[in-house]
């Protein structure tokens, strides 16, 4: 069967490599993209695209729904919509793949319920890319050993959110095997705000942002006389792509929502 995919944000950094990605897949189809405007357009119409591109334009995804039907919405867009996309993807039936991040815990409780009562499929990925999965389940297991813990995410200055939903999960996974306690001296003290970045159980998290940056974390684990430094870099988008068309291929078969590409890959 042919996998009839949409994607919103087709116009964005990650949207565009996704559709590309779509549109060379055999098993797949991309039947509709969902954008904020130039409703009515196709694809190829947007100077971003090929002329071959003949992929309907939508604003509504209702109106998506019903005019193409889509099996599975794949989301890069924004923090801000994410949200609402993936909750009324599940009202209507459509398996979300979302790869943007920005979540808070409650939401992805409250849409990982709505996945269990509609038994419609649904994978949050905070990282599609291989790597980066391997570097969050390899700092997990170091964790047990040394439990002094600072993860450095670096990214570029178009980010909108912070911390990046990689270091999120990875805090996440981490706190399963990793009792909470404060780090550093007890009497510590910032001088400048912020200095010591966010604390998540007492393990830090630090942000960076700049220009020429594409998608890099370091996960620093300290112990007495040594650290260890598991790290992982995306030099360009490419690198989420095989990410996304497992994930589009693997939602199609489970009706409940799966956080984090660590549970699907082998
Ligand atoms: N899970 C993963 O492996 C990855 C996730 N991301 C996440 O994906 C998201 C997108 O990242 P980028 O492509 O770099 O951002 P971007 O800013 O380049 O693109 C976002 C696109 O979404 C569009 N958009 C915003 N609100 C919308 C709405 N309500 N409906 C339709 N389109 C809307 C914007 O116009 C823009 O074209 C971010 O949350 C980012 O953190 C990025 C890279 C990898
Ligand atoms: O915004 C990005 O670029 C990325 N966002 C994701 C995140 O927040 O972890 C994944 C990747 O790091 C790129």
């Amino acid at each position: 069967m042919t996998i009839r995919v949409a994607i919103a944000g087709p116009r964005g950094k990650m949207g565009q490599e996704a559709v590309h990605t779509v549109m060379k897949n055999q098993e797949m189809e991309l039947v509709a993209v969902l954008d904020y405007k130039d409703i009515g357009a196709t694809l190829a119409e947007l100077d971003v695209f090929p002329d071959s591109y003949d992929v309907p334009v939508f604003t509504d995804m209702e109106e998506m729904h019903t005019a193409t039907g889509p099996h599975v919405l794949v989301d890069l867009t924004s923090p801000e919509a994410v949200y609402k996309h993936t909750k009324q993807a599940l009202q209507l039936n459509i398996r979300p793949v979302v790869g943007t991040t920005g979540f808070s815990d409650d939401e992805l409780k409250e849409l990982a319920g709505l996945a269990e009562e509609t038994k419609v499929g649904c994978i949050i990925a905070p990282n599609f890319a291989v790597g980066a999965v391997l570097m969050m389940k390899f700092a997990e297991q170091a964790a047990k050993y040394l439990p002094d813990i600072e993860i450095i995410e670096m990214h570029h200055d178009q980010k909108l959110d912070a911390p990046s939903g990689t270091a999120m999960k990875t805090a996440h996974l981490i706190a399963g095997h990793r009792p909470t306690h404060e780090q550093g001296h007890v009497h510590e003290k910032e001088t400048l705000e912020g200095a010591r970045g966010a604390n998540y159980e007492g393990m830090r998290i630090h942000s960076v942002r700049l220009p020429g940056l594409v998608a890099h974390q370091q996960v620093l684990l300290g112990g007495e006389g040594q650290l260890l430094t598991i790290r992982h870099d995306s030099f360009n988008r490419g690198s989420f792509m095989s990410g996304v068309v497992l994930s589009v291929k693997t939602v199609m078969e489970t009706e409940r929502l799966i956080y984090g590409l660590e549970h699907i890959i082998d």
